[in-house]
């Protein structure tokens, strides 16, 4: 059975967009290599608008009404909001500030467990920071399963309440995508077969990045995640209490998702955009830096078994794409990013 990061240690990024900023050393200015020109940015996609009404729903996982609900945002948005989820909010809050105490450590202490080319956990940029010619605003740490050999040697004394925070909380993650999936999944009607497919708690494949955008001396002139959609079957993000997180409406163009206490943000990834023959939209997002506070956000990347098969529910009379393995996807993305989903449309 082949996993996820050695799909990824198969698709490597190259070395110079691995290591994220020296924050140590932000001295009042964007340096050149953070400063976006927003303005060529593609599309002009750039203008925030402050919805006062976000158009993402936010869902009460125990209301009566859930089911529906969560299949209208799947179809509508691709993206919903859950409450009453189940998940502690002690438990959020632990992760939260673990987080904080990993990324508040010294720029060189952070850099000792750095992500290497063909790995796909530890500290470093985003891996989609090579499709982008300026850096991002952000530093992140990626978790896939135990955390306890990076643990050790950021905390050789300290790391098991890090260890069995993350421990619980992807724990916690992997029951509500199951919950979550289990749903969306019939709303769909698909087959007992696929269920088991993209539902698997036993050889499925999880990802917990915890992505830090330190505080930005001008943040117009920065991006701290760039555009992009998650490529995994389903998302569950923590954003916290600071706002960053925006997605791109057709008519809208980029509007917040505000952040909801104790909420989720639930989002397709291009894998359910696949399988649901593209009648769930696979929404494009990013991530917005502020002036004064250190944001974090937990995201769980959710997928099924790498070396599975893809493709539309075979519900679909008229598949809109072509089929292929789970891996060759993920490989196609790491190649030609944004353009991945329209390389394998019939
Ligand atoms: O920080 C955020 O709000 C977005 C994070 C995100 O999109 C990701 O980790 O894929
Ligand atoms: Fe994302």
């Amino acid at each position: 059975m082949t996993t996820l990061s050695e799909v990824y240690r198969d698709n490597p990024v190259s070395d110079h967009h691995i290591t994220p900023l020296d924050f140590d050393l932000i001295d009042g200015r964007v340096p050149e290599s953070h400063l976006w020109p927003q303005f060529v940015e593609p599309g002009n996609k750039t203008q925030t608008r402050n919805l006062q009404d976000s158009p993402i729903p936010v869902i009460d996982l125990t209301s009566p009404d859930a089911r529906n609900l969560i299949g209208q945002a799947c179809e509508t948005w691709g993206m919903f909001q859950v409450v009453n989820h189940g998940v502690p909010l002690e438990l959020v809050n632990k992760v939260e500030s673990e987080s904080r105490r990993l990324f508040a450590l010294p720029t060189h202490e952070k850099r000792t467990v750095l992500r290497s080319a063909d790995a796909a956990t530890g500290y470093g940029s985003a891996r989609i920071s090579s499709y982008f010619e300026k850096g991002m605003w952000h530093e992140g740490f990626t978790i896939m399963g135990s955390c306890v050999g990076d643990a050790k040697v950021l905390w050789p004394h300290d790391y098991q309440r890090f260890c069995d925070t993350m421990d619980a909380y992807q724990n916690h993650m992997k029951l509500l995508t199951h919950n979550l999936l289990l749903i969306i999944l019939e709303t769909l009607g698909v087959t007992q077969e696929e269920m088991n497919w993209a539902n698997s708690t036993h050889d499925s494949q999880g990802a917990l990045q915890l992505n830090s955008y330190p505080s930005c001396p001008n943040p117009s002139q920065a991006v701290g995640l760039a555009p992009h959609t998650d490529s995994l079957l389903l998302t569950l993000l923590n954003q916290n209490d600071i706002s960053g997180l925006e997605i791109f409406v057709d008519g809208l163009g980029w509007s917040q998702v505000q952040p909801v206490e104790g909420a989720f943000v639930v989002n397709v990834g291009d894998l359910l955009h696949i399988f649901s023959n593209a009648k769930f939209p696979v929404v494009s997002h990013r991530a917005m830096v502020n002036q004064s506070k250190h944001r974090i956000s937990v995201a769980y990347f959710h997928g099924p078994p790498v070396d599975s098969r893809l493709a539309p529910s075979s519900k679909f009379e008229k598949p809109c794409f072509k089929p292929l393995l789970v891996k060759e996807y993920v490989s196609l993305k790491t190649k030609h990013f944004s353009k991945a989903l329209s390389l394998i449309r019939t």
